[in-house]
C-alpha cells in the first residue's frame, strides 16, 4: 500500500447527496402485517407510518490516510451514515463510492454469531471482510494473540464480556489488511491497556496510508486520533474542519438550551474564516468549563501522530527557546484564537498570566509556577458559580484542569453588578511547548452545567525546556547508579 505522503488526495471515500430516511410504524403490530395488508390493498402503502430522515443529503470527500472523526449528539445520525459507508444500511438517496476494502466495527458484537466460539466467529469475520482460507490460516495466530483472548478462544462468544468481544473483533478488523478502517463508539469498551494498544495500532494504520473513520463522544480521542472532525447535527454536516474547532462548537452546541441557534453565528464565522483562508480560531471541554488551541486547528500531519521518543522534547525546544523572550514580548496576552461564548449572566472581563513574582509573561521555564487571573463581572445573581480552568497543547489536547467543585470550594454566590477575582496558582509540570488556557464559569443545575461565560484558548503561552528529557510531562528526577560492593570484587 502506498503511503498517506505518496497519494495524499487521492479520494478513497466519496458521498454525493447521501440520504437515509427510515419508515417509523406507529402500531408494531402493523409492520409485521403489512405485507398482507398490501396485498389486501392492491400495493398500497400500509397506513400507520411516517418517514423519518436520520441522514440528509450529506456530499463528503475523504482522502487516503486521513482520519475523520465524527462527533454528534445522540440521534444526530452517526450510525446510520458510517452505515452506509460499510455498506450495511442501504441509502435512500444518493451515491456512496468507496474504493479499498472496509473493515467496519459498528455496534459491537454485531458482525459475531454468539453461539459460535471465538474461533469460528475468526474464521466467519475474516471470510465476510474478504479473506481467503489460507489467508486466514496464516493471520490466525497473530488474530488471536492481539486479542489477548488466550484460552477463552474456544468458548462461545456470548460467554464473553464486552471488554473481551471488542477485543477480538478489534484485532480481526486491524488484520485483514483493510485499506478503510470504521469505528463506531466500540474502543471505550476496552479497558485502558487495549485502548492504548488500540491507538497505537490506529496510529500505524494511518502512516501505512489507510483510512479511518472514527466516531466518538469523547472528543479528546478525536484530537488525539483525527487531523479532521466532522459534527454532524439532526442528519446534516454542521461543520467539517479541525477537531479542535469542530469540538469547541460541539461542546457549546451540548451545553446551550437553545440547541443549533447557539452556535449558528459561530459556523458562520468559522466557513467565513475557512473561505477567507484565515484559517480556524479555537478549540475544547465538559464541567471543567474550559479550553484552548493555536491550536488543534493546526493539526499536524498524520506522519507526526505518534510523538517520536528519540526527540528530546527539550532538544526540539532549545532554538527556539532564544528566540521565545523576544516573541514575548510581541505576543497579546489575548489569543487571537479565543472562542468565547455565554456572556449574558455574566463576563469573565479580563484574564491576565503572571509568573509567581505577579510579573506578565507569556515564556515560562517547565516546572515553574505560573498565575492566572480572572476578573468576573455578574449581570445577575449567579448562585453556586464554578471557576474553571484548562491547560491544553497545541493540538487542542486538555493537558491537565481543575475547578472550584473539583476541589471541593463552595465560592459564594454572586449578586447583580457583583464583581469576582479568580486566582489560579498553577505548577508548571509540562515539557517545553506551546499551550493554551481556557476558562470557564459556570454553574450545576441539576446535574447540567449551566455556562455562564466560556474563554477557550484565551491565552496562548511557551514553556522552555529546563533539561534534557523527553515526553509529556515535566518529572524533575535525579538519578543514583550504585555499584554493590561485592560487584566491585574481580571474579
Ligand atoms: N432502523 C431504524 N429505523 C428507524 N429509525 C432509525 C433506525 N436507525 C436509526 N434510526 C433513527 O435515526 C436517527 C439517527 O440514529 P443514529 O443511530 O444514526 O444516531 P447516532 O448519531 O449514531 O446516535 P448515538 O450517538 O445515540 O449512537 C435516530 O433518531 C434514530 O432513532
Amino acid at each position: 500500500m502506498p503511503s498517506a505522503e505518496e497519494s495524499p488526495s487521492e479520494t478513497v471515500i466519496s458521498l454525493h447527496g447521501v440520504t437515509k430516511t427510515y419508515t417509523i410504524w406507529d402500531d408494531p403490530a402493523a409492520r409485521l402485517m403489512a405485507p398482507l395488508r398490501r396485498l389486501w390493498s392492491g400495493g398500497k402503502p400500509a397506513a400507520a407510518t411516517r418517514q423519518f430522515t436520520a441522514v440528509k443529503a450529506i456530499s463528503l470527500a475523504i482522502t487516503r490516510g486521513e482520519c475523520l472523526g465524527i462527533i454528534g449528539r445522540n440521534g444526530a445520525g452517526k450510525s446510520t451514515l458510517l452505515q452506509m459507508i460499510a455498506g450495511t444500511v442501504q441509502p435512500s438517496t444518493g451515491t456512496i463510492a468507496v474504493h479499498g476494502r472496509v473493515a467496519a466495527l459498528l455496534e459491537l458484537g454485531s458482525g459475531f454469531n454468539p453461539d459460535f466460539t471465538g474461533r469460528e466467529n475468526i474464521h466467519l469475520n475474516a471470510a465476510i471482510l474478504g479473506l481467503t482460507k489460507p489467508e486466514i490460516a496464516q493471520k490466525f495466530d497473530a488474530i488471536v494473540a492481539y486479542s489477548g483472548i488466550g484460552e477463552f478462544i474456544d468458548q462461545p462468544v456470548r460467554t464473553y464480556s464486552s471488554g473481551m468481544t471488542l477485543r477480538l473483533a478489534f484485532a480481526v478488523c486491524v488484520h485483514v489488511d483493510a485499506d478503510i478502517l470504521i469505528i463506531d463508539e466500540a474502543l471505550a469498551v476496552g479497558d485502558a491497556r487495549f485502548q492504548f494498544k488500540c491507538h497505537a495500532t490506529l496510529e500505524q494504520m494511518l502512516k501505512e496510508g489507510r483510512t479511518i473513520i472514527f466516531v466518538s463522544h469523547d472528543t479528546n480521542a478525536v484530537k488525539r486520533m483525527c487531523r479532521t472532525a466532522v459534527l454532524l447535527e439532526r442528519g446534516e454536516v454542521l461543520l467539517k474542519g479541525s477537531p479542535n474547532d469542530v469540538t469547541n462548537i460541539y461542546t457549546k452546541l451540548i451545553t446551550s438550551p437553545h440547541g443549533v441557534e447557539a452556535i449558528r453565528d459561530d459556523l458562520a464565522a468559522l466557513r467565513q474564516r475557512t473561505e477567507t483562508g484565515e484559517g480556524r480560531p479555537h478549540s475544547g471541554e465538559a464541567i471543567d468549563g474550559t479550553n484552548s488551541s493555536e491550536s488543534a486547528g493546526a493539526q499536524p500531519p498524520a506522519s507526526s501522530l505518534p510523538a517520536p521518543a528519540s526527540l528530546l522534547a527539550s532538544d526540539l525546544a532549545a532554538s527556539a527557546s532564544e528566540n521565545l523572550l523576544t516573541e514575548e514580548r510581541s505576543h497579546q496576552q489575548i489569543s487571537d484564537k479565543e472562542y468565547a461564548y455565554g456572556g449574558e449572566m455574566g463576563r469573565i472581563e479580563t484574564v491576565t498570566l503572571t509568573d509567581a513574582d505577579d510579573q506578565p509573561r507569556l515564556a515560562f521555564p517547565a516546572g515553574s509556577r505560573i498565575r492566572v487571573r480572572l476578573s468576573c463581572l455578574a449581570a445577575q445573581t449567579i448562585p453556586d458559580p464554578i471557576y474553571a480552568l484548562t491547560i491544553k497543547d497545541v493540538r487542542g489536547q486538555e493537558i491537565y484542569g481543575t475547578n472550584t467543585y473539583f476541589q471541593n470550594q463552595s465560592p459564594p454566590s454572586v449578586p447583580p453588578g457583583g464583581r469576582v477575582e479568580v486566582r489560579f496558582e498553577v505548577q508548571l509540570n509540562v515539557q517545553a511547548g506551546v499551550y493554551f488556557i481556557s476558562l470557564g464559569w459556570v454553574r450545576l443545575v441539576n446535574g447540567e452545567v449551566q455556562v455562564i461565560h466560556r474563554r477557550y484558548d484565551s491565552i496562548r503561552f511557551d514553556v522552555m525546556p529546563r533539561d534534557k528529557s523527553f515526553g509529556l510531562a515535566h518529572c524533575p528526577t535525579t538519578i543514583e547508579v550504585k555499584m554493590p560492593a561485592s560487584a566491585q570484587r574481580p571474579a
